[in-house]
């Protein structure tokens, strides 16, 4: 049951071209780790902030009936809140973009209380070579589907990791949904 579930299309490919210029017009900064240290070896990503109650409100409201949605056919975990903006993450193949292997659960304030992770695939697998979303649930490394448009979702306890891009760029648009501590 803590296998991560694909949704196909959750967004249109011109939603993710919305989706990229939501980014662009955000800014990008150079992605920290949880709890905020910046290691470059862990991971190397271009990092916006989308405004859900503005701009991006369109987004936000597809996101969270999806979460509804796949909380109650596949994870049945207690969410109360989306206590983070989402984020746009941007791997390029000149800084050869990755993440390397993590939990979204972590230190911090926020951090401890992630419990559902949902990653979008905002550009088209055409656009860049290596840069899989992997998780490893079970003992068992799966990448993720990377339709343009497609949503995972995965505990915040399970293990991923972004291969290094090799050529072009990846966008992907990350998302924690929040609750009260696993017991
Ligand atoms: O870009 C991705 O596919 C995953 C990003 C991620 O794992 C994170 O931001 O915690
Ligand atoms: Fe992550």
């Amino acid at each position: 049951m803590f296998v991560p579930v694909t949704l196909p299309a959750l967004f249109t490919p011109a939603e993710c071209d919305a989706l990229t210029a939501l980014g662009e017009a955000a800014g990008y900064d150079q992605g920290g780790l949880v709890g905020g240290a910046l290691l470059e070896n862990i991971r190397s990503a271009r990092i916006a902030w989308l405004d859900d109650a503005g701009s991006a409100d369109w987004v936000m409201e597809r996101i969270v009936a999806a979460v509804a949605e796949v909380n109650r056919t596949h994870f049945d975990f207690v969410l109360t809140d989306f206590a983070e903006r989402m984020q746009l993450a941007w791997y390029g193949e000149a800084q050869g973009g990755h993440f390397d292997w993590h939990t979204d659960i972590g230190d911090g304030a926020l951090a401890r209380r992630r419990k559902l992770t949902l990653v979008v695939q905002v550009s088209a697998p055409e656009a860049y070579e290596g840069g899989a979303l992997e998780t490893n649930a079970d003992a068992n490394i799966r990448s993720a589907d990377t339709a343009r448009g497609s949503a995972t979702f995965f505990p915040a306890f399970v293990l991923h990791r972004v291969t290094p891009v090799t050529r072009g760029a990846r966008h992907s648009l990350t998302t924690w949904v929040h609750g009260p501590a696993f017991r």
